[in-house]
């Protein structure tokens, strides 16, 4: 259904988006996985025609983006990172403005808000005003806002930055209702638990470039081993791990105290004696199965998230 080819941006000759390739097909969530600046905002910028790519097509079932940017906006509806709501305003009278912006008729945007309203769970608050809604609450307003001119694609840019876990969960939600009523959506981020909970296929993308998509399955078969070794020590210091690293010659990422190795039960041993070498009180061991955020490691040598 989305046909994404050979898709490049440069800001000031600086690549942003490097030759990107990517196929949806309809009723997918697709996840694009990257840290900040990776360049998931310039790619969704780029599909929702709010930036005009350098090279690349863009096409949803037959329809090239680029020439037809009016139909194309129509198939496409956005929720961007920034909330963009009128605070003073009451959450349906916002959703009138946006509608009136599509040139929605009344009668038929009346009842697609009251549809949208009830969907995400905020029909009993639609006469209060935005200002009053929580941060969770004022996301699934910008998201109802995307989806009053009924589209077919939705491109979710971060859309739980800054939410509590549990407004996390009922967006997530939302999202999943959205989906099994046939919506085909890209969803990006930095937190692979969200991919992993929402997304059927996945797109790992750093410094501009996919380095790997497919299922969660298939990008776990890219990597050497499917585990990792957590370490948690009393005090770690960059220079220790230096060492380690030396020693051990294996891929490992620190968080403060805390030290994930690319590593399997096999290599533990190893990796203990190693840290006895250079007394490092280790206080707990942990091994995890591979995720996302090992595989990131694994893909680049660096972490998901700063
Ligand atoms: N308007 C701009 N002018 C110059 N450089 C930009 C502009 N917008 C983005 N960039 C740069 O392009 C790169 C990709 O940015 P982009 O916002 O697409 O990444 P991202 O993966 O969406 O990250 P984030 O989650 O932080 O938004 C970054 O290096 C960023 O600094």
């Amino acid at each position: 259904m989305i046909h994404v080819t050979n898709l490049s941006k440069s800001y000031s000759g600086v690549k942003a988006v490097n030759n990107v390739s990517f196929e949806i097909a309809k009723g997918e969530i697709f996840g694009l996985l990257g840290p900040n600046g990776a360049g998931k905002s310039t790619i969704l910028n780029m599909m929702s025609t709010v930036l005009p790519t350098d090279e690349g097509i863009i096409k949803v079932d037959d329809l090239q983006l680029n020439g037809n940017a009016k139909k194309f906006k129509q198939l496409i509806g956005v929720v961007p990172q920034e909330i963009s709501l009128y605070e003073e305003l009451s959450a349906y009278d916002n959703l009138v403005f946006w509608g009136n912006l599509y040139g929605i008729p009344s009668k038929e945007l009346k009842e697609r808000i009251h549809t949208i309203l009830e969907m995400i769970g905020l029909l009993d608050r639609k006469k209060d005003l935005v200002k009053t809604y929580s941060g969770g609450m004022k996301r699934r307003i910008n998201i109802a806002a995307a989806l009053l001119h009924n589209p077919k694609v939705l491109l979710m840019d971060e859309p739980t930055v800054g939410i509590d876990p549990q407004s996390r969960n009922h967006i997530f939600e939302v999202i999943e209702a959205l989906n099994k009523q046939g919506l085909t959506i890209i969803y990006t981020t930095h937190y692979m638990e969200e991919v992993e909970r929402l997304c059927n296929r996945i797109a790992i993308i750093d410094s501009g470039k996919i380095i790997a998509q497919g299922t969660q399955e298939e990008l776990k078969q890219l990597v050497p081993t499917q585990e990792s070794i957590q370490l948690e020590f009393a005090l770690l210091s960059e220079n220790q791990v230096t060492q380690l690293g030396e020693k051990l010659n294996l891929r490992m990422i620190q968080r403060e105290n805390t030290l994930t190795i690319e590593s399997s039960v096999k290599e533990l041993s190893q990796i203990i004696i190693a840290c006895n070498e250079l007394n490092l009180a280790i206080k707990d061991i942990q091994l995890q199965k591979i995720n996302l955020e090992t595989i990131f490691l694994s893909l680049t040598g660096k972490q998901l998230r700063d």
